[in-house]
């Protein structure tokens, strides 16, 4: 693994990135490899990027931000055999928790020698690609909020989800798997590859990047008293607890929205409409990923 591209944005994590360079290259060079870099704009970078993976044979693309960043280099290399690293320089890192990356910049750049190849299963969602974690409902709405609001980190994303909490109204859902189907009002229905959001919240425990298959997680319309305790539930990984939970495990789904031609979404963090009914499905073992190695037993 020589050939190494950084895909930086500057913008992400609200992280002062100016020594980032200097610091990769120069410990790339201690080992031996070669550091060259891509930064994004925000415009066209899918396309930017491909006409920069076509110009050098790479060995392995790192993504240096957060999860925006990981889906778009996860969708430049998404079935080819080139492998993505991770560099979490995000305001959440959901995937890099996910797939245990350290959090740690020197020793996430460590993993370049020391280091697993997993294959792990990409989603389509609405014809958009997902690495991680993809939703309609409460959460896409704070997500939007919060990326056209000028305040990043955790406080602001808890202000936003308290407001917006108070008014919300659930929009009804028509949900049909190649298993089985659910219909009826929800809080927020998640299409779940991975289990963690960046801001620790375990929407889908104990389930696998790499299974062939993915997880829709439903909570349905809850009242107010059962909040905290549907909060703490999903801080410690018992999604399953609650009266008001559902996880439909599946391939493939469709999801309908009566009276709504499109609706909000959010796709790994990144908010946009999505027409309906939205089809998302599975596309196993698309993507290779650099991982910390297993321990040996
Ligand atoms: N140079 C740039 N200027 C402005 N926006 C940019 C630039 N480069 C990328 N972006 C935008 O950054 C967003 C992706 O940010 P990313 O998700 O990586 O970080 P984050 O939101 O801080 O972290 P996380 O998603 O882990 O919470 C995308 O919306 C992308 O369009």
């Amino acid at each position: 693994m020589h050939q190494l591209l950084f895909v930086l944005n500057p913008v992400s994590g609200d992280i002062d990135k100016s020594t980032l360079e200097g610091t990769i290259s120069a410990f790339c060079a201690e080992r031996g490899r070669q550091a060259h870099f891509f930064h994004t704009s925000g415009e066209q970078d899918l396309r930017r990027l491909q006409t920069e993976l076509g110009r050098r044979p790479y060995d392995a693309v790192f993504a240096c931000g957060g999860d925006g960043t990981v889906n778009l280099v996860a969708q430049a290399l998404a079935d080819t055999e080139l492998v993505l690293g991770i560099l979490p320089l995000g305001s959440g890192n959901g995937l890099a928790k996910d797939l245990g990356i350290p959090q740690e910049l020197d020793e996430a750049l460590h993993l370049i020698w020391d280091h697993e190849v997993r294959q792990v299963d990409t989603l389509r969602v609405g014809g958009n690609f997902s690495a991680h974690l993809s939703d309609l409902g409460f959460n896409a709405l704070v997500v939007e909020e919060f990326c056209n609001g000028d305040t990043r980190g955790p406080g602001a994303y808890v202000r936003i989800a308290t407001q917006r909490y108070l008014d919300y109204e659930p929009a009804t859902y028509r949900v049909r798997t190649d298993r089985e189907t659910f219909e009826g009002p929800a809080f927020m229905v998640t299409l779940a590859n991975g289990n963690t959001f960046g801001s620790n919240v375990v929407i889908n425990p104990d389930s696998r990047l790499d299974d062939g298959e993915f997880e829709v997680c439903i909570i349905e319309p809850f009242p107010g008293t059962a909040a905290l305790g549907i909060l703490y539930q999903l801080y410690t990984r018992d999604f399953d607890a609650s009266l008001y939970t559902r996880r439909l495990r599946c391939r493939w789904v469709e999801i309908e929205v009566p009276g709504q031609q499109q609706v909000l979404g959010q796709v790994d963090g990144e908010p946009l409409e999505l027409p309906t009914p939205i089809r998302a499905e599975v596309i196993p073992r698309s993507l290779r990923v650099l991982t910390p190695p297993t321990p040996a037993a």
